[in-house]
């Protein structure tokens, strides 16, 4: 073999090793936790858990009160540290993708009194992306624009955040993380509280985003809401009880760990999950 031969061979194997990389991140979770452990206040929140959500899927998180699912979040954000275990992004370590999810936290976590209106509350969505020093370009209005049609509030934009109903409020927090044309949305108890019309829209554009391959997190306490929607359930009680597709979790012994609940419990007749 001439010395061009065995460069151009070597070309050829960098190549195919590059497209096999490329190939392997296109098949990687858009969000995988393995082994997280989470301690707060001295106690163990979170106990080696396993999570992956991968493109084109909603996966509802569920567990009792005080669980670790909104702390399963903010790990995953980055608001807080694990003291063991890894979260990726695509692939990547999620360190070097921050600011790149789209967040919608629970309603009363928002500063609703800011002075603020509605296009500028869901333009607070990019602020990652638009840095702090420069000003909102044409393609943030339109990522704005888009967002606030998506979730029907493109008549409301000027109204002030403060003067808005609980649902309306809901809308604002998921067109703010829409804005950022996210590929993971991370959603933090977004049906609590919503009346049916704003339920079903909220419903349906999950639904719309999964079809364009978007990824979905989101934490529910309407189990069977979630058990209707979501393409897998992860029933979480500080660790992972259970993980699967609805229609795979029949064991009412799972759900009985999971929420530590009797067996006479209500709970397992409406998820029709009962001896
Ligand atoms: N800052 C904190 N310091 C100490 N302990 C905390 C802190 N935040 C949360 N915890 C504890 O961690 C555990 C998990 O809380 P977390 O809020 O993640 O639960 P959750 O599943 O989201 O509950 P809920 O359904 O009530 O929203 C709880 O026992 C809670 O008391």
């Amino acid at each position: 073999m001439d010395q061009d031969q065995g460069r151009a061979e070597e070309k050829n194997t960098d190549r195919a090793e590059e497209k096999d990389k490329d190939r392997a991140e296109d098949r990687a979770p858009a969000l995988e936790v393995e082994a997280v452990c989470v301690e707060l206040g001295g106690r163990l929140a979170l106990d080696r858990v396993d999570l992956a959500v991968h493109t084109g899927e909603l996966v509802g998180l569920i567990g009792p009160n005080g669980a670790g699912k909104t702390t399963l979040l903010r790990a995953v954000l980055g608001l807080l540290t694990p003291h063991a275990g890894s979260v990726r992004l695509a692939g990547r370590p999620a360190s070097l993708s921050r600011g790149t999810i789209g967040y919608v936290p629970q309603r009363h976590e928002f500063a609703w009194d800011f002075p603020l209106s509605v296009e500028k509350a869901v333009l607070t969505g990019r602020a990652h992306r638009i840095g702090w020093l420069r000003r909102a370009g044409a393609e943030d209005r339109e990522a704005v624009d888009e967002a606030l049609r998506r979730v029907a509030m493109s008549d409301l934009r000027h109204r002030p955040i403060g003067e808005l109903s609980g649902g309306q409020r809901q809308r604002v927090l998921v067109a703010r993380a829409l804005a950022l044309r996210p590929a993971l949305m991370l959603l933090d108890e977004p049906f609590t509280g919503l009346d049916v019309p704003t339920q079903e829209l909220l419903t349906g554009l999950f639904e719309e985003l999964r079809q364009e391959d978007k990824a979905l997190l989101m934490t529910t306490h309407d189990l069977p809401a979630a058990a209707g929607m979501a393409s897998r359930l992860c029933l979480l009680n500080r660790t992972v009880i259970a993980d699967g597709p609805p229609e795979t979790l029949r064991d009412p012994a799972v759900w009985l760990r999971a929420f530590g609940v009797t067996e006479s419990d209500q709970l397992l007749t409406s998820l029709g999950v009962s001896r």
